[in-house]
């Protein structure tokens, strides 16, 4: 669906399609442990969380140079543009990299690349996210916001991902507090896997503006009434959760509920070559799965561009809004 979009839960490195994993991987002289493309299309049947992120930390090693971040960048941004994106704030994961050796200025600077002429070769206004890997120590999390921290003028904000459960927000609180002082802007994953307390406890004790994920908010009427309240985005990312069993089928997805209950909800892809679908694809699927309606739809995009991290472009921000309530449904 080509309706205006900001996508703000988008990790690059989930949008590596297996046919560039083994161009990549050629180029780079790394060996992939599948025959071929079909072969590796086939191992993306996920039990849960975990299962996803072992093959998407695997795949990560045929990322090597500043190029190859940049075409990585190149390629997810040529796809989004065809599905209605207009502004993206992508997650990076730079812990994963540097623990393989490639160091931070490759990686921000290969995604740069590509970012920075963005907007004329694809119509796309982008920002970065820096992610630390909850699975990781406190320190190496430190360690990581130091290295960034010759790229701040790249970057907009932090983030939290990958296994959540086991790894609440607190655990992050000092390397959150400096990245505050810093200027940064903060979100988190929580209540993907872990529970509603996980949410309370970014927003309690990282400060995070926006929740990634937050499905698990319904089951505390408390938490939805505060987020509610406080306008605290939530950034879902439907077929995410259905192909990594958090919800059975689409079908199931509680986005209406979360909408009926006056939530800030928006509709993101994560991982989309991972997961079947980029972010114009998901709003497809939950309209024809959940039977959301043009209004509910206009209301999601509108949503993203409201939670997205805009606000030193306010006139961008409205020139993107009133294309949201200029488009006519097909
Ligand atoms: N859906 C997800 N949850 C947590 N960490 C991730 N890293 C990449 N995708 C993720
Ligand atoms: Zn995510």
């Amino acid at each position: 669906m080509s309706l205006p979009k900001a996508e703000l839960h988008l990790h690059i490195e989930g949008t590596l399609e297996p046919e560039l994993a083994f161009e990549l991987a050629a180029r780079n002289g790394v060996e992939l442990p599948y025959a071929d493309t079909e072969a590796l299309r086939k191992a993306y049947q996920f039990d849960d969380l975990q299962s996803f992120l072992n093959l998407y930390y695997e795949l990560m090693a045929v990322l090597r140079t500043e190029r190859d971040f940049e075409d990585l960048a190149n390629a997810y941004l040529a796809r989004a543009a065809t599905q209605g994106v207009r502004h993206a704030e992508i997650f990076f994961d730079p812990q994963a990299h540097i623990a393989r050796g490639v160091d931070m200025g490759t990686v921000v600077e290969g995604l740069w690349r590509a970012l920075g002429d963005s907007e004329a070769r694809h119509g796309i206004s982008t920002q970065l996210i820096l992610c630390f890997l909850r699975d990781e120590s406190a320190e190496s999390a430190l360690r990581t916001l130091e290295a960034a921290k010759p790229y701040l003028d790249r970057i907009v904000g932090v983030g939290l991902d990958s296994a959540e459960v086991g790894h609440p927000p607190v655990k992050f609180r000092e390397v959150y507090e400096a990245a505050a002082a810093l200027g940064l802007r903060r979100v988190a994953h929580a209540g993907e896997e872990g529970p509603p307390e996980y949410i309370t406890e970014a927003l309690d004790v990282l400060g995070v503006e926006r929740i990634d994920h937050g499905l698990r908010c319904m089951e505390s009427p408390e938490l939805v009434a505060r987020l509610v309240r406080d306008r605290i985005p939530l950034t879902l990312c439907p077929l995410s959760n259905v192909r990594l069993r958090t919800v059975d089928v689409l079908g199931d997805h509680p986005l209406p509920a979360m909408l009926d209950a006056g939530l800030l909800c928006t509709v993101n892809s994560d991982d989309p070559a991972y997961f079947g679908g980029y972010a114009g694809d998901n709003f497809d699927a939950v309209r024809s799965a959940l039977g959301l309606g043009e209004e509910q739809l206009r209301e999601l995009a509108r949503n993203s561009f409201v939670a997205s991290f805009l606000d030193h472009d306010e006139e961008r921000r409205t020139r993107y809004l009133s294309e949201v309530e200029a488009y006519e449904f097909g």
